[in-house]
């Protein structure tokens, strides 16, 4: 990863080029004797013997070669995270842009690597732990800002789509209104949104909502929420989605992390096979074609013109490829005989990526305002530390802020009682107080000077005309000596010793040396002080948001998971009896929570076992934060009884004359008791945080679960029984199983929707979303965008230095 210092400061940032990994479809088909991969795990050879059965290929070349930055072949989520995500995460962190997208034929499972398999299709990828590069970059990021705390961050989130070349934003209220105007090829302002670009050169979607995520939870919210909101449109778009910004002071680093899930990538002729419409198909090819010439242009160094502003999609992507971005491809393939076509050109296309090459470098904005708002932070915590430090080196009294009349009045009392020596020694407490005096005596001095120049005047004059001045030379031998006693007082301030050595501890204020001449420190205060003036030590509030009660969800998932009956299925009428027998000889189900449990024990049985997981996980992650919650609940009221303890101590220790509080041994004690219990709360809030945000991705999980394996058990029940189950024939005969009802298209729709508004109106987005799914067009997917402005002053300062 680049650093900060040598990109954004010492030169020109450094050329990259993109990267392009490989993943493999995990099958038990794997065509091994054509794709080899070398031990180098970056290297595949791929060989089809020319009249081979699969004379599907090009018959003049029989072995392609190719090296990439890594082969994935059969990885895990969490290695594909690790190794290709979680680089880009962290330099998106540090101020750089970044992209991840992923691309490949239908079905070589770049939503698996991306998302989370929102769509309902297949239950094991709900599975927590086969969750995508998408939540894993969000649950990161946010890891990475609670371990800045230096730093103020700002997250928002966008999330759009790109259908029929028109830009949906899936955040806004009704997507649904957008996508249906998207795919009747309408323009609209407000959904149709445009490609435009900023000051600085960089392109952005103009007017797509940027949501504000303070925290994990908020941001898969959005995430979810924008899923949601593209099955509830029903078509398959071009997804941008989450964009966090962070901000502060002086500087402010703006990054932006875009994770994009384009459209499968075989060719118009397949397109036929996946129930998608000509126009549809031609606008998604057309939309990578574009990607393709894009790249074709960029690898080229001697075209200058690159062909962005011909698609929406090229036109969002612009940053990522060949501009301020580090990015990575990651090609998805499917490695089976009959796909060899489709991962040759895969393979091709992720070659061409990588001779793409990109400038990234820091991001960083000024922002006065933000500047002084963080200088203004810095001021209150340096004189907080100043604070705790006097009162650790028995320095009270001390005043950094300017002197008010009274305290300079006061202050130049001293200086004459000092003058006249009616005291031996001034207390030097502070640089601010040691130029107070200064001025002081400076003033005293200018009014003695005038005065003896009025005096000196005077006398000449009576000299000259015998009369003696007005109150005598002689007759104010204190003012004289004043004027003595200013003047080498001067004089020794302005030796460079007289001030004061430097305090080891490095505090540059300075006390004055024991022995000096003419000030010396008086420490007459034995006992450690504090100024009062709030907690200096723990200034920061600690959020007290406790988890509570979360149990309670628990016995319901318990009841779910034992008595699906009651808690997944509608209330529907159940049917007479077992014996009745339905138009093609089906036997009508007893009811359909035992045929649900029979359902669960055979087709659903892996459903239902990802379902079971899921609540499991749920249930031990609550446990967790429950666990969690109890010993915030402790440290908290162990906490409070600290603070009393130091309160009552303090009130028997406190001079109430002065209003210091001394601090004895005990109350020290309590106070470094208090700060360990502090932190120990601390760290259990955050836990409990993280916890939190795995506990609501979970239970989105196992919604989407529960819903999936009811509505698979729908079909499947209407299929087996027909409607209702009673052997209601409304399916004019054809109602031979769920692949069946499938080809009935619209008719069938029509009838089930009726019967779902009827039996359960809420249940409605979800049957679109399926029906949307199983229909499986062919699409240009996700691209999932996250922005960050970060304050890392120090950082940079550091890393500069
Ligand atoms: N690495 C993997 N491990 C397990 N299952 C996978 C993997 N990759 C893909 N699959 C499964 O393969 C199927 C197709 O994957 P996926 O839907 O992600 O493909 P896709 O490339 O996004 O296709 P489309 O372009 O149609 O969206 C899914 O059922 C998915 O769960």
């Amino acid at each position: 990863m680049a650093t900060i210092s040598r990109d954004a400061k010492s030169k020109e940032p450094a050329a990259k080029h993109v990267k392009a990994v490989i993943r493999t479809r995990p099958t038990a088909d794997f065509a091994a004797n054509y794709i080899k991969f070398d031990s180098d795990l970056k290297s595949t050879h791929i060989h089809i013997p020319r009249g081979s059965d699969g004379g599907f290929i090009n018959n003049q070349q029989e072995n392609w070669d190719f090296k990439f930055d890594s082969i994935l072949h059969n990885a895990s989520q969490e290695k594909v995270f690790d190794e290709c995500a979680l680089g880009i995460v962290k330099s998106v962190m540090d101020g750089y842009h970044g992209t991840i997208m992923a691309y490949g034929q239908t079905g070589a499972g770049k939503t698996f690597t991306m998302f989370v398999e929102a769509e309902f299709r297949t239950g094991a990828t709900e599975n927590y732990k086969h969750r995508g590069l998408i939540p894993r970059a969000i649950s990161h990021i946010f890891k990475e800002i609670s371990e800045r705390p230096q730093m103020a961050f700002t997250a928002r989130i966008s999330y759009l789509e790109i259908y029929n070349e028109s830009i949906v934003d899936l955040l806004i209220s009704s997507p649904e209104s957008a996508a249906a105007a998207a795919a009747a090829g309408e323009f609209h302002s407000d959904w149709n949104l445009n490609v435009v670009d900023d000051k600085n050169g960089m392109s952005y979607v103009k007017g797509l909502t940027m949501q504000l995520a303070n925290n994990e939870e908020e941001a898969l919210n959005l995430l979810f929420e924008g899923e949601t909101n593209r099955s509830i449109a029903q078509h398959q778009l071009n997804k941008i989605s989450t964009r966090s910004r962070v901000e502060s002071t002086e500087r402010v680093i703006s990054s932006k992390l875009n994770l994009v899930d384009l459209a499968g990538s075989e060719r118009i002729s397949k397109t036929h096979t996946q129930g998608l419409s000509m126009k549809e198909a031609m606008y998604i090819n057309k939309s990578l074609t574009f990607l393709e010439q894009v790249i074709i242009a960029l690898s080229d160094k001697r075209r200058d013109h690159i062909p962005y502003r011909q698609s929406k999609l090229t036109n969002v992507l612009r940053d990522s490829l060949g501009g301020n971005c580090n990015t990575l491809m990651i090609a998805n393939i499917w490695g089976v005989k009959e796909h060899i076509e489709e991962t040759i050109s895969t393979l091709r296309f992720a070659t061409r990526m990588m001779c793409v090459a990109n400038t990234p470098s820091v991001n960083i904005q000024y922002d006065p305002a933000a500047m002084i708002k963080k200088y203004e932070k810095e001021i209150r915590e340096l004189k907080q530390e100043l604070a705790m430090h006097d009162s650790l080196n028995n320095r009270s009294h001390i005043q950094y802020e300017s002197f008010g009349e009274t305290q300079r009045l006061e202050l130049s009392k001293i200086v004459k009682a000092y003058l006249k020596d009616e005291i031996d020694e001034l207390e030097i407490v502070s640089l601010r107080q040691v130029r107070e005096y200064f001025t002081q005596f400076k003033g005293l001095y200018k009014t003695l000077e005038q005065e003896r120049n009025d005096l000196g005047a005077a006398v000449k004059k009576s000299n000259a005309s015998g009369i003696a001045p007005a109150g005598g030379l002689a007759g104010d031998r204190n003012l004289a000596i004043d004027e003595y006693s200013a003047a080498r007082m001067l004089q020794d301030y302005d030796r460079d010793d007289c001030v004061g050595e430097t305090e080891s501890s490095g505090f540059s204020v300075g006390l004055a040396p024991t022995n000096g001449k003419d000030f010396q420190f008086r420490s007459n205060m034995k006992k450690k002080k504090f100024i009062n003036a709030g907690n200096t030590g723990n200034a920061k509030t600690i959020s007290t948001q406790i988890l509570h009660g979360e149990d309670d969800d628990d016995v319901v998932y318990e009841r779910d998971i034992n008595s699906p009956s009651h808690q997944m299925l509608p209330a529907l009428p159940k049917t007479s009896g077992n014996s009745n027998t339905i138009g093609h000889g089906k036997k009508a189900p007893v009811n359909r929570a035992d045929e649900f449990e029979n359902f669960k024990r055979g087709k659903g049985a892996e459903m239902n076992r990802i379902l079971i997981e899921n609540k499991a996980s749920l249930k031990e992650k609550k446990r967790y934060a429950i666990s969690l919650s109890t010993q915030i609940t402790a440290h908290k009221s162990h906490i409070d009884e600290l603070k009393v303890q130091i309160d009552s101590r303090r009130m028997t220790t406190t001079n109430a004359s002065n209003s210091e509080t001394i601090i004895d041994e005990e109350e020290y004690t309590l106070i470094d008791r208090l700060k360990s219990v502090k932190i120990a709360y601390r760290e259990a809030v955050e836990s409990l945080k993280g916890a939190r945000g795995e506990i609501t991705y979970i239970e989105k999980l196992v919604v989407n679960v529960r819903q999936k394996l009811m509505s698979e058990f729908e079909a499947w029940f209407e299929g087996s029984f027909g409607i209702g189950g009673g052997g209601d024939d409304n399916l004019g005969g054809n109602n031979g199983g769920m692949e069946d009802l499938m080809d009935i298209g619209e008719k069938f729709d029509r009838l089930q929707l009726e019967k779902m508004s009827q039996e359960d109106p809420d249940s409605l987005p979800f049957y679109n979303a399926r029906k949307n799914t199983e229909r499986r067009m062919l699409r240009v997917k996700l691209i999932i965008l996250i922005k960050f402005t970060i304050n890392n002053l120090k950082n940079i300062q550091k890393q500069q230095k």
